[in-house]
């Protein structure tokens, strides 16, 4: 049903990457996970999936503390990034996000400049040492995220003036600037065309070359394409997780196979 034909390596032999144990998130009384543990590898793409409501997102944003800016919200347990603590009290959430780096939505480019938007991590985080190195930052980010041929003359002008494939690249882009460990996507693709998905589903499987990338999608064919491994969400719970193909062809749980089947969602 779903084609899950696409480049393959043995991911199972890739260390761990994230590992969440026990976590449980609240938003003031409503619990939105429940007791959640998943290990998520280095160097592949990970897919979130599962019914409006069941919290992919609310986990999704636990990886690089984005919950944090959200008052009402309240994580517990623990999640491992390289075997540290991510909710340590030591640890910089803005120092995070630039080694856990997040694509939203809806393209968010700043009000300002193609090069200006991709120079802006570097140069918080102090990347760059003068204008030849923050030049060739730039540069190699536009190019890792397919855009480069498409915005090289024209980067002083503003990335709001792009088309919505075109700013979600940028915002790939931006992302990858700060030199990323883990790249999260919340629905990435649902504000494009079909050709500007397409061309960002090819961008997801150059990058995981270089790192661990965990995507929500709503769509099933779009998790059966660009995943190895696929992670089933149901009402606050992460009911199922292992390989995509098993995920598709072969669930274990009932939950799992009424969902993939079109039967709950
Ligand atoms: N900022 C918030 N404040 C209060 N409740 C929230 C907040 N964000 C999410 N929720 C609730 O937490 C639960 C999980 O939501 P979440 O957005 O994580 O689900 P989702 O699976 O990503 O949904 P969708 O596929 O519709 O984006 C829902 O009941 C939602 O209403």
């Amino acid at each position: 049903m779903y084609d899950t034909t696409r480049p393959e390596m043995n991911v199972d032999q890739l260390h761990t990457k994230i590992s969440a144990r026990n976590v449980q998130v609240f938003y003031g009384t409503k619990q939105a996970i429940k007791d959640l543990n998943v290990e998520i590898q280095d160097k592949t793409v990970t897919a979130f999936i599962g019914p409006s409501g069941c919290g992919k997102s609310t986990f999704l944003r636990c990886i690089n503390r984005m919950n944090d800016t959200i008052d009402s919200a309240r994580v517990e347990g623990e999640i491992m990034m390289d075997g540290s603590n991510i909710y340590d009290r030591g640890v910089d959430p803005v120092q995070l996000r630039a080694k856990v780096g997040m694509v939203f939505q809806k393209p968010n480019p700043f009000p300002k400049s193609i090069y200006d938007n991709v120079a802006y991590g570097p140069k918080i985080h102090g990347l760059a040492r003068n204008k030849a190195e923050m030049d060739e930052i730039v540069e190699t980010a536009l190019r890792g995220a397919a855009l480069w041929t498409e915005v090289k003359d024209r980067l002083q002008e503003s990335g709001t003036g792009l088309s919505g494939g075109q700013q979600q690249r940028l915002c790939i882009a931006r992302a990858v600037a700060t030199a990323p460990e883990v790249l999260l996507m919340d629905e990435p693709c649902s504000a494009l065309d079909p050709i500007a998905t397409s061309q960002v589903e090819e961008l997801i499987e150059q990058l995981r070359s270089q790192f661990s990338v965990v995507i929500v999608t709503h769509s099933m064919q779009q998790a059966a394409r660009v995943s190895q491994k696929t992670a089933f969400f149901h009402l606050g719970n992460l009911v199922e997780y292992g390989d995509t193909d098993d995920i598709f062809t072969r669930p274990q749980d009932s939950r799992t196979e009424a969902y993939i089947s079109g039967r709950i969602g």
